[in-house]
């Protein structure tokens, strides 16, 4: 009983068609990580940060506590080790009956419970395993001693998909010297993929006189330095906590590696912009606010945190010369086109006046957000800000999205106009979210649009590392072929006359989700 009321609870923060359904369609199952690792009573780190993290980021999380630490700003005051079989008895409560997506660790302060836990995954296979080293907490108290290593390597690292040690935690695994700059961050990437793990990234949340946080990521072939802005604050206990299981979310979703570990470290950047200022306890090392859009002046805590890509599955794009046509406003049309099913709203107003334009933005941001859909403006950065929309949507000849990023901060959704790979791979370096792709079918909207047929789009859904929506002539006759080519990456379809060149929008949009709820259903069927 207990379970049921756990689990519809937690179906609550999901809006139909943004999570995978189970075989029976009446029923969703949410993404689900498990946490095994330790609680902090001070709650910035440990189990307490993995609860938070997926939260904020739309994940069910449930918990197998290895560790209770006494701990707070100061630092560890005391550690009382779950005995291993019932970290055993907790393991298989949960695996056995749960259907985890992701299994994250944490604190593992024994031989004996890295054995279990080992034992147990193979007993119970998860989609991916994520594995944060925990050794020694940003206070330099120690969480898990050397005596775990030799286990570590031989038992856990092989079943890895990623580890994510820190430096410390990276020279400890590998036996060697302090890392002391990003050049010796590769270089451990490098062996300590050769123990097992499919990626690995070493952070350098620690690395001495660096003005960026850079972590190194590694694939087994190439390097990718992640560099954020280093955040000047004293809240970074739990960073390394949070960008793990932040990770372990996003690979729930069902996002791939790389851009899981893109979206985590921006997440944990964000957080900490956030909460710079925050003062909880007297200590060196304090918390951050992990729901931090929870936070100013509670007037955004109705708004979606983070950009989802199943956000993209119905995307409404708005045109004025259309409403005008149909004798309505901008704000009346995105109210239908929201009542009708549309999971996210772009306004895209070629002609309108700035001033006009700001006021319809502001509106429409209210109705979005009271909704908790996305609001994105195309091209004008400026009206974006103003209105504090969600992000913007820009082509290939307006404000290229690294500018964009730069502008709008780690925070807001930036979309790219994307038909070939080379532009799709350019708009992920960019720091973009997602991409539109097409035309997919020859349309009116736009003046000689080149069409890249259902074809061109596999070929850039293939290829991108960001999610990708398909635009262009899309309407409820043919956009069930668009989704039903199930291509990887594909999210969902954009569409502007099918809906607001019609007589109703409503009916229009209610028309077009009802296909893509079919083709989703019948793709996922397919693919079972
Ligand atoms: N001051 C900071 N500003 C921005 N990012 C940071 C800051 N400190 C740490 N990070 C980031 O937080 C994540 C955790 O890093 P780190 O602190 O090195 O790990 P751990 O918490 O395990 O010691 C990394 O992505 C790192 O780049
Ligand atoms: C129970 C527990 N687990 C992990 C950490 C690591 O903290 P950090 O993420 O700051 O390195 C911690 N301090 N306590
Ligand atoms: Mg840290």
């Amino acid at each position: 009983m207990a379970y049921t009321q756990v689990l519809s609870t937690s179906c609550m923060f999901y809006k139909e068609d943004r999570v995978p359904m189970t075989s029976d369609n009446s029923k969703m199952k949410p993404p689900h990580v498990l946490t095994v690792a330790g609680s902090d009573s001070g709650a910035g780190a440990g189990i307490q940060a993995d609860l938070k993290t997926c939260a904020a980021r739309g994940v069910y999380c449930s918990t197998v506590i290895t560790a209770v630490t006494a701990q707070n700003t100061v630092g560890v005051q005391g550690v009382n080790i779950v005995p291993e079989d019932f970290v055993v008895e907790q393991l298989k409560s949960v695996l056995s009956d749960m259907q985890v997506d992701v299994v994250k660790t944490g604190m593992l302060p024994s031989v004996g419970i890295v054995s279990v836990l080992s034992q147990s995954l193979h007993e119970f296979p998860v989609r991916a395993l994520v594995v944060d080293p925990v050794m020694v907490s940003t206070s330099g108290d120690v969480l898990a001693g050397p005596s775990i290593l030799a286990e570590f390597r031989e038992e856990l690292l092989p079943m890895a998909d990623i580890i994510t040690p820190n430096l410390k935690e990276a020279s400890a695994l590998l036996g060697c010297q302090q890392l002391k700059t990003v050049s010796d961050m590769r270089s451990a990437a490098k062996l300590l993929h050769e123990m097992g793990p499919r990626y690995v990234i070493v952070k350098g949340g620690d690395l001495p006189d660096s003005l960026d946080a850079v972590d190194v990521f590694f694939d087994g072939q190439d390097f990718y330095e992640l560099r954020s802005s280093r955040i000047k604050t004293r809240n970074t206990h739990g960073t390394g906590c949070s960008l793990a299981s932040c990770i372990a979310a996003e690979l729930a979703k069902g996002s791939s590696m790389l851009p899981a570990v893109k979206v985590a470290k921006r997440y944990v950047e964000t957080a900490l912009d956030y909460s710079k200022d925050i003062a909880i306890g007297n200590g060196t090392q304090g918390p951050f606010d992990h729901i931090f859009r929870l936070k100013s002046n509670g007037q955004k805590s109705h708004r979606q945190v983070g950009f989802n890509p199943s956000d993209l599955f119905l995307y409404a794009v708005t045109d004025s010369g259309m409403n005008e046509k149909w004798g309505r406003s901008i704000t009346d049309a995105v109210k239908a086109a929201i009542e009708g099913g549309a999971t996210i709203v772009q306004l895209r107003e070629k002609d309108a006046e700035t001033h006009k334009f700001l006021e319809a933005a502001k509106a429409c941001c209210e109705i979005c957000h009271s909704h908790g859909i996305p609001l994105l403006i195309n091209d004008r950065i400026d009206i974006a800000l103003a209105c504090d929309a969600d992000g913007v949507h820009v082509g290939q000849s307006d404000m290229p999205a690294s500018v964009a990023r730069t502008l709008l901060g780690p925070e807001k959704i930036i979309g790219v106009s994307c038909k070939t790979i080379e532009q799709a791979h350019q708009a992920w370096i960019d720091g973009a979210d997602y991409i539109g792709c097409g035309g997919v079918y020859p349309t009116n909207t736009k003046a000689n649009n080149l069409t890249v047929g259902l074809e061109g789009l596999k070929t850039v859904c293939k290829a991108s590392k960001l999610p990708v929506v398909a635009i262009g002539g899309i309407n409820a006759s043919n956009a069930g072929s668009v989704m039903e080519t199930a291509v990887q990456n594909l999210k969902g379809v954009a569409v502007v006359s099918a809906l607001f060149d019609r007589e109703c929008i409503l009916t229009e949009t209610r028309k077009l989700h009802a296909v893509l709820k079919t083709a989703a259903s019948m793709t996922l069927q397919r693919t079972h």
